[in-house]
């Protein structure tokens, strides 16, 4: 399978009031667990960030560093700046706030994807109504038709997937735990939530 790893590291954590990369959980900052997880999943994972140096040392040596041109512009702006500057066929879009990732649900999923007819641009966990845009995945070709988007002024991951041609992870019990994000410091403190 021709898939690389996209983590999402550029964020401005306002909610959370401190960088949420750098939180530990159980002893581990978030960006070095959602980075270990995309490397036993992928061969080439990238972090998008403009901050390579603050994070160079707590992720896997063989994590390679995108630094973002156009930081602050959100995630939809961060898949479209990762899937031009990414040559393989398929990216793995992670935020950095996924502390119950497991990548033997990843690799399940992407097994999956050897089966999706080319026309479909998004592979994507849904539930409550709403997708999951950070823990899916995208095909290259997706990159014109959401750089249109983008140019039209969209900047909603929602938006963008309403009008575009998705298949939809369906989300088990065990998924629904892993797509749980950290954004506020009462998240972190739940942790006991599973
Ligand atoms: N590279 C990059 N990542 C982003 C950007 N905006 C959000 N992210 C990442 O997308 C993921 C999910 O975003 P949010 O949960 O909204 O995180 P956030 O924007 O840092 O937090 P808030 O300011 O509280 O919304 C996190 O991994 C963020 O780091 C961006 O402009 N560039
Ligand atoms: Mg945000």
């Amino acid at each position: 399978m021709d898939i690389s790893a996209l983590i999402l590291a550029g964020g401005r954590s306002t909610r959370m009031g401190e960088d949420k990369a750098l939180i530990p959980w159980d002893g581990i900052p978030l960006l070095t667990r959602v980075s270990q997880v995309a490397t036993q999943c992928c061969e080439q994972v990238y972090i998008l960030t403009p901050w390579a140096e603050k994070y160079q040392k707590i992720v896997p040596e063989k994590c390679q560093f995108i630094t973002e041109t156009h930081p602050g512009q959100g995630p939809l702006l961060g898949l479209a700046e990762g899937l031009e500057k990414i040559s393989s066929e398929w990216v793995l879009l992670l935020g950095c706030d996924l502390p119950l990732l497991q990548s033997k649900i990843l690799q399940n999923w992407m097994e999956n994807l050897t089966q999706i007819p080319d026309e479909i641009l998004a592979v994507v966990p849904h539930q409550q109504a709403r997708w999951e845009p950070l823990c899916a995945f995208y095909r290259r070709s997706a990159l014109p038709n959401l750089q249109e988007f983008i140019q039209q002024g969209g900047n909603s991951f929602q938006k963008w997937l309403a009008q575009t041609k998705v298949a939809t992870i369906p989300v088990s019990q065990a998924c629904q735990e892993m797509l749980w994000n950290c954004n506020t410091p009462i998240d972190l403190e739940k942790n006991t939530k599973f």
